[in-house]
């Protein structure tokens, strides 16, 4: 079965304890105080993106002719099969792979290499086991000439934002996989990033721990301002969090289509409105 359509086994009556459970969790949304979002100038072009692997001397065409404008401030969704090329899209748009044939433009620039305004989090957390929460968080500052009262205070805040007070001298195997996960993207976000780029950073967690740190990653987006792009095998994620949700198909990786969501935030994921679009992407899948 496609791993999109493994969230669909859960019951109605399972799926609103979870949901109950996670709106008392939930930071509390101040709707009256929420600013209006607009649509920026395009931040981020991916223009005829291709790329090739060499596999035992075969050359594996991965993705194919990939175009996709993405306005600063917006939240872009990736779903599509295992293997049709996501992570590797993530990889190039991050600068971790420089290979790739057509053009990466970030803020008027080609991308060519790794940047500070870029934050990445990956499905594992990849902290330090030796380190402690904030120790692993201040490391980001490593390549920087930020002074140490100024890092431990943006330590602090961030430790803060993400929820995470009181557990500062912790080591990651005395926190759970979903504080794991929040240090990671405090580690990510602590440099101030403008992009932030999410390669299906709650899979490996529990239902009600994914909901819960979806509703914070929106809060975070919107507190900052980031543009984000997700990569998850989760549709319904990608629905609750995207402004768009961007569907790639296999062989060779390509897009499919961009499915708009326009519903209000933080989205309902009960309402008729929120299920016909995540069934409308689901079809991609069946
Ligand atoms: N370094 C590499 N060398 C050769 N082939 C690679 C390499 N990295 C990825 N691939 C291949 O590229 C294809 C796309 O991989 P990628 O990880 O981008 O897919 P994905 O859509 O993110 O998959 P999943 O959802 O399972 O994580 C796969 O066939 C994979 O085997």
């Amino acid at each position: 079965m496609p791993q999109a359509l493994v969230g669909k086994e859960i019951s109605m009556s399972a799926l609103n304890t979870v949901l109950s459970f996670a709106r008392q969790q939930a930071p509390q949304y101040q709707l009256q105080d929420r600013v209006q979002r607009q649509p920026g100038p395009v931040d981020l072009a991916i223009q005829r993106v291709g790329k090739t692997f060499q596999l035992a001397g075969e050359n594996l065409n991965v993705l194919s002719d990939i175009n996709l404008d993405i306005r600063s401030g917006e939240f872009i969704s990736i779903v599509g099969a295992s293997g049709c090329g996501k992570s590797t899209l993530l990889k190039l748009v991050a600068g971790l792979d420089t290979q790739y044939e057509g053009d990466i433009v970030y803020q008027g620039k080609r991308i060519e290499g790794t940047d500070l305004g870029r934050g990445i989090v990956f499905q594992e957390h990849r902290l330090f086991p030796w380190l402690t929460v904030e120790a692993n968080i201040e490391l980001a500052f490593s390549a920087t000439n930020v002074s140490k009262p100024e890092r431990r205070k943006r330590v602090q805040a961030q430790i803060d934002l993400v929820g995470l007070s009181g557990f500062e001298k912790a080591y990651p195997h005395q926190i759970s996989g979903g504080m794991s996960q929040r240090v990671a993207i405090a580690r990510a976000l602590i440099l101030r990033p403008q992009l932030l780029l999410l390669d299906e950073p709650f899979a490996a967690l529990d239902a009600l721990t994914r909901l819960k740190l979806q509703q914070e990653l929106q809060r975070l987006w919107e507190h900052q301002g980031l543009t984000t792009i997700l990569v998850t095998h989760d549709v319904e994620e990608a629905v609750f969090l995207g402004d768009q949700v961007v569907v790639m198909q296999s062989h060779p990786g390509r897009i499919k289509r961009i499915v708009p969501v326009s519903l209000p935030r933080p989205r309902i994921r009960t309402a008729p409105a929120f299920h016909a679009i995540r069934d409308d992407v689901l079809t991609d899948f069946v």
